[in-house]
């Protein structure tokens, strides 16, 4: 399609690429180069659909908050609604089951409840620096075990101590046969071309693929659910998400229907996020020796080297939690967030939106924006302890990012945020404490220069660094030592969710 009179301009039309609305598969610079070219709002045309990228923190502000009843809708996916029957959280319109559903997560995942899952992830925790001990080249897949299993316990209080724990498997098995079958091309673009969906069954392969997977998803779903239950009414509780819901289901007004796709968008929300950010801190680690060097000693200093840090020795750790902000706005891990839509038009200045545009909000090129970062390519998280949000002295902005940026703007900010803050304040602290990490060598012993640009991370909606290399040393044989002997005494905690 040609873009309409009163769009913000845009690149020339894009070919008609199925679900491009909705997963981008373009790399996130791309976006922000053309913000530079075209400005802090802009549109593109895929197919007959527009989408609205929103590079300017005031622009996002005005609309993404102050106009958040008309911002908070998602583009329409029908594949997504035939397999979760419109009941997941993350990919609904805004309407009352969206409400019903977020006042529910919120309600177990605001910060005081997140709190109570501090020991499962400090237990985890502890697994992943034993994990990375004895098998240190894995650390890649320890990092997605460990995330894993804390949403599983988090919310079915049922974890998975190991990669190919029957759970963990399934469960994922099903998230990737879903999150594929929405992949550009994966099938044919029903949403862009509605009539496409009135072609009997058997032409459509889609169509028979959806329901395989639905009927997977629900097999899977309610099995993890009932086995919930089943623990309940044997009084064998352990302050899981579901027995919390459980518990206030009249209350809350869930039905056992809502209660099971609830429970599994939030274990699809808080795994892949939190390994994503995790693998990327590490391979900052080994990319920014400094700074490993700076946050090494700065803990050393605080904690000392006889015990492991805990979430209170945060507060005198200046420098540790700058270098966890930096590695947020360096790479953020959901760079232009989940696709908004808008419910209804809106006028930007001189510009129309069309109700049903798409949105991004280009989180990357806020935070690499120089009008707020000084040297914003590079990796400095000294930012931020020169200013609280990491930007410029004396700016005078109206509106200057903050930091939490990467997790939210409006009302469909990301509910996880307390749990996924406690999992990456737990983990940064524990891994700058216990271990050196280093590039990987060349037959020669010389290093490897490890690849930190976009490309080597995952397009799309999410920014996950691609499977890299490095070598991982305890800091000292005591430390070692530590680590074993906490994990022996992780065990108690275990026990409750085994
Ligand atoms: C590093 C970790 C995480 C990051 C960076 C992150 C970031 C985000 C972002 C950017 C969004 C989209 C906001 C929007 O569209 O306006 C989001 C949504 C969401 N997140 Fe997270 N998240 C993380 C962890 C988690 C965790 C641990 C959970 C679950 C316990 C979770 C559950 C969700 C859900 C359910 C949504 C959809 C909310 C809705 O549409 O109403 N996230 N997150």
């Amino acid at each position: 399609g040609h873009r309409e009179a009163g769009l913000p301009p845009g690149p020339s039309t894009l070919p008609f690429i199925g679900n491009l609305h909705i997963f981008p598969t373009q790399h996130i610079h791309k976006f922000t180069e053309w913000a530079h070219k075209y400005g802090g709002i802009y549109s593109l045309k895929i197919g007959p659909t527009t989408a609205i990228v929103l590079s300017d923190p005031s622009i996002v502000k005005d609309l993404m908050e102050r106009r958040s009843a008309t911002s908070s809708d998602r583009p329409r996916m029908h594949i997504g609604d035939v397999i979760h029957g419109g009941l997941n959280i993350a990919f609904i319109s805004g309407g009352d089951t969206w409400r019903t559903l977020r006042r529910a997560a919120h309600a177990v995942l605001k910060r005081p409840s997140a709190a109570l899952h501090i020991p499962i992830q400090q237990a985890e925790a502890i697994q992943l620096l034993n994990d990375m001990l004895n098998a240190p080249e894995a650390f890649y897949s320890h990092v997605d075990r460990y995330s894993n299993s804390v949403i599983l316990s988090v919310v079915y209080g049922k974890r998975a101590p190991r990669k190919d724990t029957p759970e963990l498997v399934a469960f994922f098995q099903v998230l990737h046969d879903w999150l594929s079958i929405l992949e550009p091309g994966a099938a044919p673009p029903v949403d862009l071309i509605p009539a496409l969906k009135l072609i009997p069954d058997r032409w459509a392969k889609w169509k028979r693929t959806a329901r395989r997977i639905r009927q997977a998803q629900r097999r899977l779903l309610f099995g993890l659910l009932e086995a919930v239950e089943d623990r309940v009414s044997r009084g064998r509780e352990n302050g899981s998400f579901v027995e919390q819901v459980l518990a206030k289901q009249t209350e809350l007004r869930l039905d056992r229907e809502m209660t099971a796709y609830l429970a599994g968008a939030l274990v699809e929300g808080g795994s892949e996020t939190t390994s994503a950010y995790l693998n990327s801190f590490i391979l900052c680690l080994v990319a920014f020796p400094e700074a490993q060097r700076k946050a090494q000693d700065e803990m050393d200093r605080v904690v000392g080297k006889d015990r492991l840090p805990t979430l209170d020795d945060l507060h005198h750790l200046s420098y540790v939690r700058a270098i966890i902000l930096e590695t947020h706005r360096f790479r953020p891990n959901v760079p232009l967030f989940i696709p908004h839509a808008f419910s209804a038009s809106e006028k930007v200045g001189e510009y129309i939106i069309p109700s049903g545009s798409t949105v991004f909000v280009n989180a990357w090129g806020i935070l690499h924006d120089p009008v707020f970062y000084d040297d914003p390519e590079a990796f400095v998280p000294e930012r931020f302890l020169l200013t609280t949000n990491g930007t410029k002295p004396a700016l005078e902005s109206p509106t200057i990012p903050s930091p939490n940026l990467t997790f939210r703007v409006g009302r469909r900010s990301c509910p996880g945020i307390h749990l996924a803050q406690n999992a990456i304040n737990i983990n940064v602290m524990n891994l700058i404490w216990a271990f050196d990490f280093q590039p990987d060598v060349h037959a020669d012993g010389s290093p490897i220069q490890p690849d930190i640009s976009v490309s080597a991370y995952t397009k799309g909606i999410m920014s996950t660094p691609l499977p890299f290399k490095c070598t991982i040393t305890p800091r000292s044989l005591n430390k070692a030592d530590i680590i074993r002997r906490e994990f022996e005494e992780a065990a108690s905690v275990f026990d409750k969710f085994e």
